[in-house]
């Protein structure tokens, strides 16, 4: 038996992420169940590799809770496997939420997405500004997502949000990265990003604007049968439509969150200043 095997007990498949599949596990030491993503990095490239622990640095930094905690990693050298442990979140993500609804003709309602938006932007804010939500990033750099999307957003039994399955890097070379962003439907992709500028903290609210309209909607704000539709329809800002049954207040923090031009779309902190925002923080703290 490897390492791996000989302290923790494969159990189902429950997913797949950047790089690899996501088993659920249990710890033979002291049974705890946990996630395990198992990465094969036989066939990677030199930069992929570089990437990957990149990654796992970046996780290892973040402890928050509504950011999926690591634990440890196992490298099977002789079988070329990366065993990265983390937190078991046993409600799944937030892309099977949706497709659940869509199925039983039921919207959420809209003080679950109030609570879920919060946590989201709490998570979002520990990456952008640190614990001590620092405006500027002074000591250290910024940590961006730039793959928020509802398979990256997992829910633990208590409908706790946990962000997972980091984007690869901490800034952004806009070049390099253009290509690993392009890859699979860019429905959230931000304006700034089509127009090749570089991908900031307000790709990332883009985006959570656009996880966000889809928690209502049920819909990616923007679809097209081609990603030249797609484009054309990101940078002209004009969404499907937005269900009535939500209040406007909803409706115009995610018209913020989306605004086309990135300089005046609010920072997370600001969101934080918004009272909405603080009692939905409060009944979660
Ligand atoms: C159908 N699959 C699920 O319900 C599911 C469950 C019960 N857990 C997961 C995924 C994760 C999980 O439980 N912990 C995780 C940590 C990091 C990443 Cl990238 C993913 C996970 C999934 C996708």
């Amino acid at each position: 038996s490897t390492e791996f095997t000989s302290h923790f007990e494969p159990l189902e498949v429950c997913g797949s992420g950047s790089f690899g599949l996501i088993r659920k596990v249990r710890r033979i030491s002291d049974g705890q169940i946990l996630a395990c993503k198992e990465i094969d990095y036989r066939k990677m490239s030199e930069k992929e590799k570089r990437q990957l622990v990149a990654e796992v640095n970046i996780l290892r930094e973040l402890k928050h809770p509504n950011i999926v905690r690591y634990y440890e990693r196992i490298i099977d050298r002789k079988n070329c496997m990366l065993y990265i442990l983390m937190e078991y979140c046993d409600g799944g993500d937030l892309s099977s939420v949706i497709r659940k609804c869509k199925q039983e003709g039921k919207y959420l309602q809209e003080d679950v997405i109030w609570i879920l938006l919060t946590q989201m932007l709490m998570a979002l804010r520990e990456c952008h500004h640190g614990k001590s939500g620092r405006e500027e990033s002074k000591s250290s750099v910024a940590i961006l997502h730039r793959d928020l999307k509802p398979d990256n957003v997992f829910l633990d039994d208590q409908r706790n949000v946990k962000l997972g399955d980091f984007g690869l890097s901490r800034t952004l070379s806009a070049g390099a990265d253009m290509a690993r962003t392009f890859v699979g439907t860019p429905f959230y992709m931000s304006p700034e990003l089509i127009n090749e500028s570089s991908y900031d903290m307000k790709s990332d609210v883009w985006a959570l604007g656009c996880l966000t309209f889809e928690l209502c909607a049920l819909e990616p704000p923007f679809q097209a049968k081609t990603q030249h539709a797609l484009a054309a329809k990101i940078k002209s800002g004009k969404t499907g439509s937005f269900p009535k049954q939500y209040s406007p207040q909803l409706h115009s923090m995610i018209k913020a969150m989306m605004h086309t031009n990135p300089s005046k779309r609010p920072t997370t902190l600001d969101f934080f200043k918004l009272e909405k925002i603080q009692r939905c923080q409060d009944s979660i703290e």
